[in-house]
């Protein structure tokens, strides 16, 4: 029996033969295809890292975010067997993918069409336990297994000026507030939006507190009363990247020079190939801003047994190191 053109496809992807690929695109062969296993041509040929057939497939339209039957993408196959170069074509597909989106979601939402976060989290109950902070469709908040990002996290934004004038925007179980009042910091505003969470924190003593400033509603509506920041840390929940995107354009006047800036970097934490896209994302964004952004890599396997995701409805993070962003100004950096 003869074979389908898109089987031929991934045929030639995987053997690199970038003339046939040519020929059967031209001859209408759908760069999209699944075959019986679940693979694209695309990730055929970023197994066998054929990086000019990468290119051409990319190039007629194959998406670089299909996922095989295991969860991975062209971009984890082409990492995981350390093909630099078609690795490389296709992060650059997917940041160039991801800003051509990007821009047009913006423009969509001035538009009047969607966008914004999960509006409804902030009038739903939460559900506070000792290692867990649910919403109200058991989905996690926040998780305690995090503490030793958190104090990373606070490490990074006080560590070098002692403290100072601190902002953290989302108070959630504490943990980061917890770990940045050990540093002593001169002020430390936390912006909470959630009433229950506020009413947590009011109970557990963190309206007394001298240093501390609680500036209770959503970070877009009160950025009026802040001031400026040697060190900031943002981890909000039920928003998306373009909220934290439109964060970023605020830290112009929200940072001192000097300052660090720090954010809980979850984007896509269940895809190893997605974190690198979003973590490049982020700091060309921030770059264009005028902020250098340096990853420090985290080991987080130990503290994520299976146990730690019972009761939970979705496993937010599911990769073995964490990249903890410190970003800023260029200028500083230098
Ligand atoms: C992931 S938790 C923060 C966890 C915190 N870093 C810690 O160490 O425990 C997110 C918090 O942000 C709050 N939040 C969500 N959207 C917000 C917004 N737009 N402005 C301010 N806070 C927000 C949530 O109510 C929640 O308490």
């Amino acid at each position: 029996m003869e074979k389908e053109p898109e089987e031929l496809l991934c045929e030639a992807a995987a053997a690199g033969d970038s003339a046939r690929i040519q020929d059967l695109l031209a001859a209408g062969a759908d760069p999209s295809y699944f075959d019986s296993q679940g693979i694209t041509p695309l990730m055929h040929a970023a197994r066998h890292g054929r990086a000019d057939a990468v290119r051409l497939l990319l190039a007629a339209g194959a998406p670089w975010n299909a996922l095989s039957p295991s969860g991975l993408s062209a971009g984890d196959l082409a990492m995981e067997h350390s093909h630099q170069d078609a690795f490389d074509a296709l992060l650059n597909a997917a940041i160039q993918a991801e800003l051509v989106l990007g821009t047009i979601a913006r423009a969509d939402r001035k538009n009047g069409g969607g966008g914004g976060g999960d509006s409804n989290y902030l009038e739903e109950r939460v559900a506070f336990s000792e290692d867990k902070l649910m919403d109200a469709e058991s989905k996690a908040v926040m998780m305690a297994w995090e503490r030793p990002l958190m104090e990373a996290h606070a490490r990074a934004i006080c560590g070098s000026g002692g403290g100072g004038r601190v902002l953290n925007i989302g108070f959630g179980m504490g943990l980061v507030d917890e770990a940045i009042q050990r540093y002593k910091p001169l002020e430390h505003t936390i912006v909470e939006a959630h009433p229950e969470v506020r009413d947590r924190m009011l109970r557990l003593g963190w309206g007394e507190k001298e240093n501390v400033k609680i500036v209770f509603g959503r970070w877009q509506d009160v950025l009026s009363q802040l001031g400026s920041y040697d060190g900031i840390f943002f981890d909000t929940y039920g928003e998306y990247y373009e909220d934290l995107r439109q964060f970023h354009q605020h830290l112009p006047r929200l940072l001192k020079p000097g300052g660090i800036y720090s954010y809980f970097n979850g984007l896509c934490g269940g895809n190893a190939f997605f974190h690198v896209v979003y973590c490049q994302l982020v700091s060309l964004e921030l770059g264009n801003l005028g902020y250098s952004t340096q990853f420090i890599p985290l080991p987080v396997k130990d503290c994520l047994a299976e146990e730690v995701w019972e009761g939970v409805k979705h496993k937010y993070w599911q990769l073995d190191t964490y990249y903890l962003p410190v970003c800023q100004a260029a200028c500083d950096s230098e």
